[in-house]
């Protein structure tokens, strides 16, 4: 099915308001001309009887074609109206269902998404892409069946007069309204497509920058990166410099062409005066509806220009919306029961298009309950283990179970209801401290926030600062040093208290006192139940828990229990 269907098949919902909108829209578009129609033929009607002397003023009915102006003008002003309140809601409406419906899509693919592409390339799809695809209906469907619908229209009432006059205009509004704005759409497609690409790199390329604005600084990168944008904005400039001319040279044609039909209307009407078939009060009114028809087609350049993006930004949303995702939904999702024992056994698991084993023949078992460092060489599989557990990325070979099930089974939500991690690149969220709590647990007190904090050794900085709990962090916590973050983070966890924690690399970042007292807190305050998996390089950290797992080549290899 074509990018454009699909778009039509997630408007199907907001189908009857769409249809009103369009109602509407013709119903103003049709007043304009009836009123430029009707305005034509009163002044000339009124004119010729005015010049017919005194019995011919006094059988000119003025009233009739006057409530029918008024009609005309009063109807303009109130669909039009109407038609920018239904059409911009029913536009808003769309969006959020595009919104909606991909980001359903997009998150479980999210891990393996943005392992392969720019986080700025996904920010870029989810809000302009979606937003351009909402446009659709609004600036691409509605002025191009309103144009459609109305010209038949008025290439039938004037037919109503003649016949030969509404050739003329039938010809000049194809023109005009199909010809015109394809060309312009086909000549100015390569110039939208890449206007299209450098937006898309330049956003990808400015959202890096402001992540890594420091690190472009230390490594001296930070001009090549701004001449890139500005050789990318350079770009964009010529490519709309192409376009605006295309546009101009089209919309020049299209006047002309207005013209040229309504003085050809009134010469065929002249025509039909003189052979004595038209009345001389039906001239203007012929030439100015011919030049009212035409209004309708001034927003079609645009339209088809759009077209062309929308089709454009579809494809891409929906290529990466119809990716299967790296792990598949389970046909009926199971949840792991208490005793929450995981038990891997000749695991194997190879990333999406790497060309090694992450995990080979790998056997692990840890019982609810028990506190397992997590040891091993950069690079051996430990986090490996984690994207395992969250159902990020799915094990090509053998099998896995967690409280009793098949991970197979398990969906990465509930997976996420049973562990929580703090990991080496946690994020935290634009905000305050109470606002990082509440994510993670939306019905804490601020009693339960504030011990929390105090088994995160956090408390003494939130009570120092004078906003307390609502203290701003910054965007990814800029505002908070390393250790904080990473205590905060913790903070979470401990408010969360699900069956496991993992914790990846905990105490990175902090002096050796607050490591002690933190792991101490920590371990004193997570119910006994609670599984702790630490991964760690720090011996010290790993001495605290029961047990030590080595990773190495993939695999797990028991390094030693507590006594
Ligand atoms: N998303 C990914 N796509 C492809 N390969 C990956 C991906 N993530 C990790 N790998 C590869 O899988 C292997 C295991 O990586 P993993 O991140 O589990 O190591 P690690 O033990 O956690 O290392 P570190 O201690 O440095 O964090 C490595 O060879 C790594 O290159």
């Amino acid at each position: 099915m074509s990018a454009l269907a699909r778009i039509i098949g997630l408007m199907r919902p907001l189908r009857w308001q769409m249809a009103l909108g369009l109602a509407l829209s013709v119903a103003a578009s049709l007043a304009n001309f009836g009123l430029l129609f009707l305005s034509g033929w009163l002044l000339a009607a009124a004119a010729v009887a005015g010049l017919g002397g005194i019995a011919a003023r006094n059988a000119f009915n003025l009233f009739l074609p006057a409530v029918g102006v008024r009609f005309f003008a009063t109807m303009r002003i109130l669909a039009r109206y109407l038609e920018r309140l239904v059409t911009h809601d029913a536009t808003l409406r769309l969006i959020g269902r595009v919104r909606a419906w991909s980001f359903e899509r997009l998150a479980p693919q999210a891990p393996a998404i943005l392992a392969r592409q720019r986080s700025g390339d996904m920010l870029f799809r989810f809000v302009a892409d979606t937003d351009r695809m909402g446009q659709f209906y609004l600036e691409v469907l509605l002025p191009i069946c309103s144009a459609a619908i109305c010209c038949v229209v008025s290439v039938a009432v004037v037919g109503a007069f003649s016949r030969s006059a509404a050739l003329v205009l039938a010809v000049g509004l194809v023109a005009c309204g199909g010809v015109l704005p394809g060309v312009a759409g086909a000549l100015s497609a390569r110039a939208m497509r890449r206007i299209s690409q450098q937006h898309d790199a330049m956003h990808a390329d400015l959202t890096e920058m402001l992540q890594g604005m420091g690190e472009f600084m230390f490594l001296g990168a930070g001009q090549a990166m701004q001449a890139r944008i500005a050789e990318r904005e350079a770009d964009i400039r010529t490519e709309r410099r192409r376009v605006a001319l295309i546009e101009g040279g089209v919309r020049s044609a299209m006047t002309v062409i207005t013209m040229t039909s309504a003085l050809g209307v009134l010469a065929v009407a002249d025509m039909a005066y003189g052979m004595g078939t038209l009345s001389a009060a039906c001239l203007p009114m012929l030439a100015l509806g011919g030049l009212a028809a035409f209004d309708v087609l001034i927003p079609l350049p645009a339209a088809w220009q759009l077209l062309g993006q929308v089709h454009v930004a579809a494809g891409r949303v929906f290529a990466q919306c119809d990716t299967p995702p790296c792990v598949p939904a389970p046909a009926r999702p199971r949840s792991p029961e208490a005793p929450f024992d995981l038990s891997l056994s000749d695991i194997g698991l190879r990333y999406p298009g790497a060309d090694h084993w992450a995990l080979r023949h790998a056997d692990l078992s840890v019982g609810q309950g028990e506190h397992v460092a997590v040891v091993g060489p950069s690079g051996a599989g430990k986090s490996t283990l984690v994207n395992l557990l969250f159902r990020f990325y799915d094990y090509q070979e053998g099998t896995a179970r967690f409280g009793g099930v098949d991970l197979k089974d398990v969906d990465a939500d509930i997976m996420a209801r049973h562990i929580s991690v703090v990991a080496q690149d946690f994020h935290l969220f634009q905000g305050s401290i109470r606002r990082n709590l509440g994510i993670a647990c939306p019905s804490a007190t601020e009693e339960a926030m504030w011990h929390a904090l105090r088994v995160a050794q956090l408390h003494a900085f939130v009570q120092a600062e004078p906003d307390g709990l609502d203290t701003l962090i910054g965007e990814g916590g800029v505002r908070l040093s390393g250790g904080q973050a990473r205590r905060l983070a913790i903070a979470q966890v401990v408010l969360r208290a699900p069956p496991w924690v993992i914790l990846d690399e905990p105490t990175e970042g902090l002096d050796a006192g607050t490591e002690r007292d933190l792991m101490a807190a920590l371990m004193q305050v997570l119910p006994s139940r609670t599984t702790i998996v630490c991964i760690t390089h720090n011996p010290a950290v790993a001495a605290r828990m029961g047990r030590v797992v080595r990773v190495e080549g993939g695999r797990f290899h028991e390094a030693g229990r507590a006594p």
